[in-house]
């Protein structure tokens, strides 16, 4: 497995080290083999300050690693006793949290082959996906990547050997508690199955496989049903020709890919439902990232806490980033902003709206107010504060959406710069 992750020498490995069972005979299978592949290895144990052992085995640990030579990182961290999802899933936050602040190539589990099948029928009962029931990744390459070398290891055989190599290890009493979801389908509803289908376990892990191949599939999927739309923002008739699940499918994928929560399923039926049904400007919440819908555009970006964007000085740039978007300024002739105004001026910045905003947008007709622009644009109120403006020495030169000042455009033959918002 070391070679199939193409774990290279010098490369650094560390073992998130419970001290349990599982991964100290991983740590110990990885310091023999530390010779034949030259990485470097290290362990870190989280101390979560909930067990009146946790000072016992954070000594254990340190223990371990000094008799192999290997180098300890402990973790001190606090737990908050009232996470919605309960203790075991903040620890597992905290844990996770801390492991990543290693400094290493990958972080080894000690996850074995009766995790799987345990982690599989939890997220089926709590109504997992496709990626849900994929479960946990042999390999998972990443900054740092993640490797869980006994996945494929019954509980039992890893014991045997610990027992058999007359290793030591620590037993976390919390490990027996049946509140714990987890615990009870471990010590009941498993040895029960166990008695029925001999083979429980490791079929649920194989089908755990099959999950995560189909998983990868409906990603590719996506990613050709995200390119045929035209990326982002993606032209709204093109992915409503799609069908209902390949919408969901396209939607999921990419909050996953923005690093949002993905949406309830019922979220996501009733997104595509409303994005059927009319077609005015949409703001849609799907868990933390929101879908919005302008003309023929649709996007999807991080939900906001509402506070403005903060202006952004223009020196001459072609482009600038505004928002989860961007302000190119393309060169023009005849068209945009003159850029002889441009030049002259001293203070040049892309600004969110303020109070008391006017544009004339045709020589010969009264300023108006940004509001006023804006309802006869047809510009829903969600998008109104998002909308960038170029504002050249205290006056509106161009708002996103809407245009260019009269007083600011170029002449016929002029050269011009058009700012252009993509978001
Ligand atoms: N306190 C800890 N410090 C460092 N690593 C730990 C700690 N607890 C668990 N681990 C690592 O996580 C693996 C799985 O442990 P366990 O089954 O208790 O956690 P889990 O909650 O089921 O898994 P996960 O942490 O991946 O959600 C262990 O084999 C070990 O590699």
């Amino acid at each position: 497995m070391l070679a199939a992750a193409a774990v290279a020498s010098r490369q650094r490995l560390c073992v998130a080290f419970s001290g349990g069972a599982d991964s100290t005979t991983l740590l110990h299978l990885l310091a023999r083999l530390r010779p034949r592949f030259g990485f470097d290895l290290c362990a870190a144990h989280v101390h979560h300050a909930l067990s009146p052992n946790a000072d016992a085995w954070l000594d254990f640990c340190a223990r371990q690693c000094a008799a192999l030579g290997v180098t300890f990182q402990p973790f001190r961290e606090q737990v908050a006793r009232h996470h919605p999802a309960g203790l075991e899933a903040a620890a597992r936050d905290v844990r996770h949290a801390a492991l990543a602040r290693v400094a290493c190539d990958w972080l080894v589990f000690g996850h074995h082959q009766d995790d799987q099948a345990e982690t599989l029928l939890f997220r089926l009962l709590r109504g997992a996906g496709v990626r849900g029931a994929a479960a946990m990744a042999a390999i998972e390459p990443g900054s740092p990547g993640r490797l869980r070398p006994l996945l494929g290891v019954r509980r039992a055989d890893i014991r045997a050997f610990a027992q058999a190599a007359s290793l030591e290890w620590i037993e976390d009493e919390s490990n027996a508690d049946p509140r714990h979801a987890r615990n009870f389908l471990r010590h009941h509803v498993f040895p029960l199955l166990g008695e029925a289908f001999p083979g429980a376990v490791p079929a649920l892990a194989r089908a755990s496989g099959h999950f995560r191949e189909a998983d990868g599939l409906l990603g590719d999927l996506a990613a050709l049903d995200y390119a045929a739309c035209g990326g982002s923002p993606w032209l709204r008739d093109r992915l409503l020709m799609l069908s209902d699940e390949r919408v969901r499918n396209l939607l999921r994928w990419r909050i996953r890919q923005m690093g949002c929560e993905a949406p309830a399923r019922a979220r996501l039926v009733e997104a595509v439902r409303q994005l059927r049904a009319t077609h005015a400007p949409l703001y849609l919440p799907l868990g933390t990232a929101a879908c919005c819908t302008y003309r023929d555009r649709l996007w999807l970006e991080p939900q906001r806490d509402g506070a403005p964007e903060q202006p952004v000085p223009w020196r001459q740039e072609p482009a600038l980033c505004w928002g989860a978007g961007v302000v190119r300024f393309e060169p023009v002739t005849g068209a945009g902003i003159g850029r002889g105004a441009l030049q002259r001026a001293v203070d040049v910045a892309l600004v969110p709206r303020w109070p008391g905003l006017m544009l004339r947008q045709d020589s010969g007709r009264p300023r108006r107010s940004f509001k006023n622009l804006c309802q006869e644009a047809g510009i829903p109120a969600w998008l109104r504060p998002r909308l960038p403006v170029l504002r050249v020495d205290g006056e509106a030169a161009w708002i996103g959406e809407i245009g260019v000042a009269a007083e600011f455009r170029c002449g016929q033959g002029e050269a011009g710069l058009l700012p252009v918002w993509q978001r």
